[in-house]
């Protein structure tokens, strides 16, 4: 398998997720510059880091959703390529309409940094298909606007189309507003599209990849992803 990731200017998680990728899956995994227009075509997986793209003017993500990469990912992702974001990509995901709602300001208008817990909803997805129904990874949050937000009417269709794949949970799984950090609309930390090839998540998976970042739990979502290219022959 091979693995891109995106640099915007003002990203700060692609070496993170480079060095999380390539350690834990042994694969080569290789950065994409924002002003190429159209994708490799060996790409089995294109992610979208964390950061301050464009130093978050204007709304986060929003100008990196105009960025000429953003047409070779909507190609890439019509035709079934894996596009994952994470934080502020799942921002630029959402300003590009890739995936639906938006992403505002915290609850308590802070910027919040600290451990989390989120439950596994789904595990048909590739980002999710080595996980259980219910389970409970361990990954942290770094973000000023990870409040997720759907309008009445967009919110039903997507859990209609069970587009929910994270949700924030205590460390048993318990769903409530409580263990809400960011008063995130029915507690979503992540949601597919409809066709379930293009994940954006808040909690940052490439933070919880080796036992002394305090978790290993992200590293699962990298299996899941491998195992679900292999069993398509791609390895
Ligand atoms: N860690 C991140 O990607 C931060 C995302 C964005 N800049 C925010 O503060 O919400």
């Amino acid at each position: 398998m091979r693995a891109y990731v995106v640099v915007f200017p003002g990203s700060n998680c692609d070496r993170d997720v480079v060095h999380s990728l390539a350690t834990r899956l042994k694969t080569p995994v290789l950065t994409l510059w924002y002003e190429e227009n159209h994708l490799p075509s060996d790409a089995d997986l294109v992610v979208l880091p964390g950061g301050f793209s464009y130093g978050d003017y204007l709304r986060c993500g929003a100008m990196a959703a105009t960025a000429p990469i953003l047409q070779g990912i909507k190609n890439y992702a019509e035709n079934g390529g894996l596009v994952l974001g994470i934080c502020n990509g799942f921002q630029i995901l959402t300003e590009a309409r890739l995936l639906p709602g938006a992403l505002l300001a915290n609850k308590n208008l802070k910027f919040i940094c600290r451990q989390c817990t989120v439950r596994v909803e789904r595990t048909d997805t590739p980002f999710t298909s080595n996980l259980q129904i219910g389970q409970v990874l361990k990954m942290p949050i770094a973000h000023h606007e990870g409040l997720y937000f759907l309008p009445p009417e967009d919110l039903k269709r997507v859990l209609a189309n069970r587009q929910v794949v994270f949700r924030y949970c205590s460390n048993d799984g318990t769903v409530d507003e409580e263990n809400n950090p960011n008063g995130s609309i029915e507690n979503i930390a992540g949601v597919v599209n409809e066709r379930g090839n293009v994940l954006g998540l808040m909690p940052h998976p490439e933070r919880a990849s080796e036992k002394i970042l305090g978790s290993e739990d992200g590293g699962l979502i990298w299996d899941s992803v491998a195992l679900w290219l292999a069993k398509r022959g791609r390895r």
